[in-house]
C-alpha cells in the first residue's frame, strides 16, 4: 500500500500512518460511502494489511468478558446490506467500548456494499478492538464469494488482485467466542462430533478453507434441527444438530446457551433447544425480497446474560440490486 499514492483531489477520511481509525475517521467513513464514494485503495489495502499482522495472532477462540454493570450487542448476517447496518448503529449507538458489537460472519454476499460492510466493521476493530468483535462466516470463504457476489464486488471496486488479500484475512478470522465463560459463539454450528470440548475449538487450525467435512466446517455451516440428534444437511454441507446435541454440549462445557446465525428469520431472531439455541440475523428484507425483520441481541450480566432481542425494519437503500456483481447466471437463478 505505501506505493499507492493519494493525489490531492481525493476527498474522502484519511488513514494516519498508524493505521488507527479514529472516530472522526469512521464517522467521514460513513459519509463516504453512504454516498456511495470510495475509501482510497491505499487506506483499504493499509487497513487489510495491519490487520491481517494482528488478526493472526488472535486465538481460534476468543474470550469476551461483559462487566456486571456492562452489555454486548449481538448481531448476525449482514449480508453487504451497508444501509440496515448504519441503521443497526442509528437505533443501538455506535461501537465503543460501553457499546461493544460482535458481528456474527456472513458480512459479505448477498448485497451489493459488502466491501463496506466489511470495511465499516473492520475500521470499528482497528479503532478499538474491545468494541468490535467479528466472527468468521461460511461467506467468508473463496468458494461461496466466487458464486455470490463479493469476489465480483472486490474486482469492481478495488481492483483485480485484491480479492486474494480479503481471502487471507478472512482465514485469519476467529470462529467461536466465549461470553463470561457462559455462551459460546459461533456462525453456523455445533460440531459433528461427541464430546467436543472448548479446547477441541481453540486448538483448531482455522488459516485455510473450509473442508466438505471436519469441525472448522461445521462451526461455519451446521444448522439446528427440532428433532433429536442428527440429520442431514439441507445445504448440503455439514449436518444438523437437534436439541439433545445443544443441551449435552452445554453441559459439558458448562455454557448456558449458545448464540449462532446463518439462517434468516422472519423476525430476526429464534430461541430454540429449549431456550439453549438461538439464532440471531440482522439483514431485514434479505435480498430486497423475503420480508423479514432484521434483529440484535442485548447480553447483560445483570439480566443473569438472558438475550434480549431487538428487532428492526430495512431502511431505504439506493438502487443497486443484490448480487450486482455476482456472477450473471447466479443472479438469473435468484439464488
Ligand atoms: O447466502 C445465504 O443466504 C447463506 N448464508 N449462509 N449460508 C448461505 C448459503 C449457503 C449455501 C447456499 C446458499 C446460501
Ligand atoms: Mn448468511
Ligand atoms: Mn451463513
Amino acid at each position: 500500500y505505501e506505493n499507492i499514492t493519494v493525489s490531492d483531489s481525493y476527498k474522502g477520511p484519511r488513514l494516519n500512518e498508524n493505521c488507527q481509525p479514529t472516530v472522526e475517521f469512521m464517522e467521514q467513513l460513513e459519509t463516504t460511502f453512504k454516498a456511495q464514494k470510495e475509501l482510497h485503495k491505499r487506506y483499504i489495502f493499509h487497513m487489510l494489511t495491519i490487520a491481517l499482522e494482528k488478526f493472526r495472532k488472535l486465538p481460534t477462540m476468543i474470550d469476551i468478558s461483559v462487566p456486571d454493570d456492562g452489555k454486548l450487542t449481538v448481531c448476525g448476517d449482514t449480508h453487504g446490506q451497508y444501509y440496515d447496518l448504519c441503521n443497526i448503529f442509528k437505533l443501538n449507538g455506535p461501537p465503543s467500548p460501553e457499546n461493544p458489537y460482535l458481528f456474527n460472519g456472513d458480512f459479505v454476499d448477498r448485497g451489493s456494499w459488502g466491501l463496506e460492510v466489511f470495511m465499516t466493521l473492520l475500521g470499528w476493530w482497528l479503532h478499538d478492538p474491545k468494541c468490535m468483535y467479528l466472527t468468521r462466516g461460511n461467506h467468508e470463504t473463496k468458494n461461496m464469494n466466487e458464486l455470490y457476489g463479493f469476489e465480483g464486488e472486490v474486482k469492481h471496486k478495488v481492483g483485480p488482485n485484491a480479492f486474494r488479500t480479503f481471502q487471507t484475512l478472512f482465514q485469519s478470522l476467529p470462529v467461536a467466542y466465549l461470553i463470561n465463560k457462559r455462551v459460546l459463539v459461533m456462525h453456523g454450528g455445533l460440531p459433528m462430533v461427541d464430546n467436543i470440548e472448548l479446547d477441541d475449538i481453540r486448538k483448531l487450525d482455522r488459516f485455510c478453507e473450509p473442508g466438505e467435512a471436519g469441525t472448522l466446517t461445521d462451526l461455519l455451516w451446521a444448522d439446528p434441527q427440532d428433532a433429536p440428534g442428527r440429520g442431514t444437511s439441507k445445504r448440503g454441507t455439514s449436518a444438523q444438530f437437534g436439541p439433545d446435541i445443544t443441551a449435552e454440549f452445554c453441559k459439558q462445557n458448562g455454557l448456558d446457551y449458545i448464540i449462532r446465525s446463518h439462517e434468516v428469520k422472519e423476525k430476526g431472531w429464534e430461541s430454540a433447544h429449549n431456550g439453549k439455541c438461538w439464532t440471531i440475523f440482522s439483514a431485514p428484507n434479505y435480498c430486497d425480497q423475503r420480508g423479514n425483520d432484521g434483529a440484535y441481541l442485548t447480553i447483560r450480566p445483570d439480566n443473569n446474560l438472558v438475550p434480549i432481542p431487538n428487532e428492526f425494519k430495512a431502511v431505504e437503500h439506493p438502487p443497486c440490486q443484490p448480487m450486482m456483481y455476482a456472477n450473471p447466471m447466479m443472479r438469473m437463478a435468484g439464488l
